[in-house]
């Protein structure tokens, strides 16, 4: 594609050539494109689906450079079920579920918003739920260089649901530690305090 002079342009012209796939899409399944809910289809799955991936453009550790604070706090700080909704890489169907993060300040707190922030950029592409819960981890870790830091992430995934194996109730847990959370006992502590019986 040629450059874009702007991110508006840009978004112009992407939104009409994801519409145009979709309108291919929508006429292979065998739908008549011409009907009249189905008009403005197109376009609208073209916009919802460049929402759902609209962390490819943003940059996540930018955000939480953004907001980071000097302060001697050096306990833990956990932020808790953070609702997520992420697509699998495999069908481009939906996976979604909480996730739990904990740090541990180095001298720097961050402002607490930016961390769901830091879910959704990475969570809003294409994903497995393995890649997501490091994307944070690793992201934290080289940003804020904490003490330590901990993700977890439960899930469901919709094309082990609506297709596939069919399995409505399964959930799916990822985790990753990094620094203090290595130590049994402290990630013990976390692993309590978010309340589940993962421990
Ligand atoms: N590890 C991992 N696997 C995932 C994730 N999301 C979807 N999958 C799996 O990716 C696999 C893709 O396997 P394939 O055999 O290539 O695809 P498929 O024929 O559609 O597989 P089925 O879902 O078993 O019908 C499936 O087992 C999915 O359950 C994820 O976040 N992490
Ligand atoms: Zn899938």
């Amino acid at each position: 594609m040629a450059p874009y002079r702007n991110l508006e342009e840009y978004n112009i012209e992407i939104t009409n050539e994801v519409k145009d796939h979709f309108a291919k899409i929508v006429g292979d399944i065998g739908e008549d494109i011409t009907r009249e809910g189905l008009v403005k289809t197109p376009e609208r799955a073209a916009k919802a689906m460049l929402f759902l991936t609209q962390g490819y453009q943003q940059d996540a550790e930018e955000i939480l450079r953004s907001a980071m604070f000097a302060e001697s706090y050096d306990d833990m700080v956990i932020i808790k079920d953070i609702e997520m909704y992420s697509l699998c890489e495999h069908h481009m169907l939906p996976f979604f579920g909480k996730a739990h993060i904990a740090y541990i300040p180095n001298g720097h707190i961050v402002g607490l918003s930016k961390i769901p922030r830091v879910v959704d950029v990475f969570a809003r592409r294409l994903q497995v739920q393995e890649r997501l819960t490091h994307d944070i981890l690793e992201c934290i870790n080289n940003t804020l260089k904490p003490k330590g830091v901990a993700v977890v992430i439960e899930a469901s995934h919709m094309c082990m649901m609506m297709r596939g194996v069919q399995k409505q109730n399964s959930v799916t847990t990822t985790s990753g530690f990094r620094g203090q959370f290595e130590k049994i006992e402290t990630r013990n502590e976390f692993l309590k305090l978010i309340s589940t019986d993962l421990s």
